[in-house]
């Protein structure tokens, strides 16, 4: 027999270790229309959702239990214990692996980091262990089937009605968080009215990215103002944003702080940001895409 037969037949030989790398980006809330409110205080929401090109990454390492190492310039403050949605995410799996969490994104900040994390997580273990993927992933959270789809999606119910939308424009944007976390909780609690109109029932065909910025245009984000009266300083960060050169829409993602700018191009974007950042060096900014 040849050793590489016997490596293969030998019972008592460990499985050959699988690394999987995967990236888990922002998600950003293009407009979030909140439309009423469910006896369990659960809100349902008319949300078009788009990814970044920035976001955290993980490395996922076969292992017989489940280990968790956050690092990158956001990991202070991101829980490492069972409260990660990572650890959740890998408990629902019923799957174990040793994770490196990279944070590059600011948490409580409207972007679903978290989410964005536990998806990533989902689709891996179920790659490393062959297993297929959970039905009842959105009981780790109401952003996690629209993170799982990690595409361009209009969104509603709670979160768990993902209607993807695959010809959606590249859009050039600005990312904005003055580094002040908010908790959703607080920001639905403090809507003055859950009853919102939607967005209309069929959405028109966006043919260029200018199409779709004149639409948003005319849409909202229902908890920019709860969220504004909770951190006034997202007043400022939209401020900014309008302020930067050729910005053509600036708004906020999901329960805030972060906002978004949009741009016509990845040049005007960039120089945005650039200017954004030189007149708030303490914010969090940068240029990126979205779609
Ligand atoms: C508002 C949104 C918009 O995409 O984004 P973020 O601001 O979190 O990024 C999401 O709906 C957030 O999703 P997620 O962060 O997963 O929320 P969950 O953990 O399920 O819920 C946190 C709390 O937010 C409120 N909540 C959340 C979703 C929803 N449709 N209605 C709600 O009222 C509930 O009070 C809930 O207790
Ligand atoms: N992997 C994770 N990354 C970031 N935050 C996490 C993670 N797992 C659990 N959390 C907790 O979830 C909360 C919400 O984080 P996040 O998903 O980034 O916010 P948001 O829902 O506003 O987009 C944080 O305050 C943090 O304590």
């Amino acid at each position: 027999m040849k050793f590489w037969q016997k490596r293969v037949l030998s019972p008592s030989q460990p499985p050959p270790m699988t690394t999987i790398e995967a990236f888990a980006p922002a998600k950003i809330n293009l407009t979030l229309h909140v439309t009423d409110r469910r006896a369990d205080g659960y809100h349902l929401l008319d949300s078009l959702v788009v990814f970044a090109g920035i976001g955290d990454r993980l490395i996922l390492k076969s292992s017989d239990t489940t280990e968790l190492e956050v690092s990158g310039p956001f990991a202070g403050g991101v829980p490492t214990d069972n409260r990660n949605l990572v650890k959740k995410a890998a408990k629902l799996m019923g799957a174990t692996a040793t994770i490196n969490l990279e944070k590059n994104l600011p948490h409580a900040a409207g972007i679903g980091g978290g989410s964005s994390d536990a998806a990533a997580t989902i689709k891996a273990l179920s790659l490393l262990n062959s297993l297929s993927l959970p039905n009842g992933a959105a009981v780790l959270g109401a952003d996690i089937p629209v993170c799982l789809a990690a595409q361009a999606a209009r969104m509603r119910g709670i979160g768990e009605i993902i209607e993807p939308l695959p010809d959606f424009p590249i859009l050039h944007g600005v990312l904005a968080n003055p580094r002040l976390p908010i908790e959703t909780k607080t920001i639905f609690a403090n809507l003055k009215s859950p009853q919102n109109s939607a967005m209309p029932s069929s959405l028109p065909a966006f043919d260029t990215s200018d199409d779709c910025i004149t639409f948003l245009q005319t849409m909202r984000n229902d908890l920019e103002a709860p969220a504004i009266k909770a951190q006034p300083v997202i007043e400022d960060v939209l401020h900014a944003l309008t302020q930067t050169a050729s910005c053509r829409l600036a708004r906020m993602s999901g329960s805030g702080a972060t906002c978004f700018g949009l741009y016509a191009d990845e040049i005007t974007a960039k120089i945005a940001a650039r200017d954004l950042q030189r007149t708030h060096p303490n914010w969090w900014v940068t240029a990126t895409t979205l779609n």
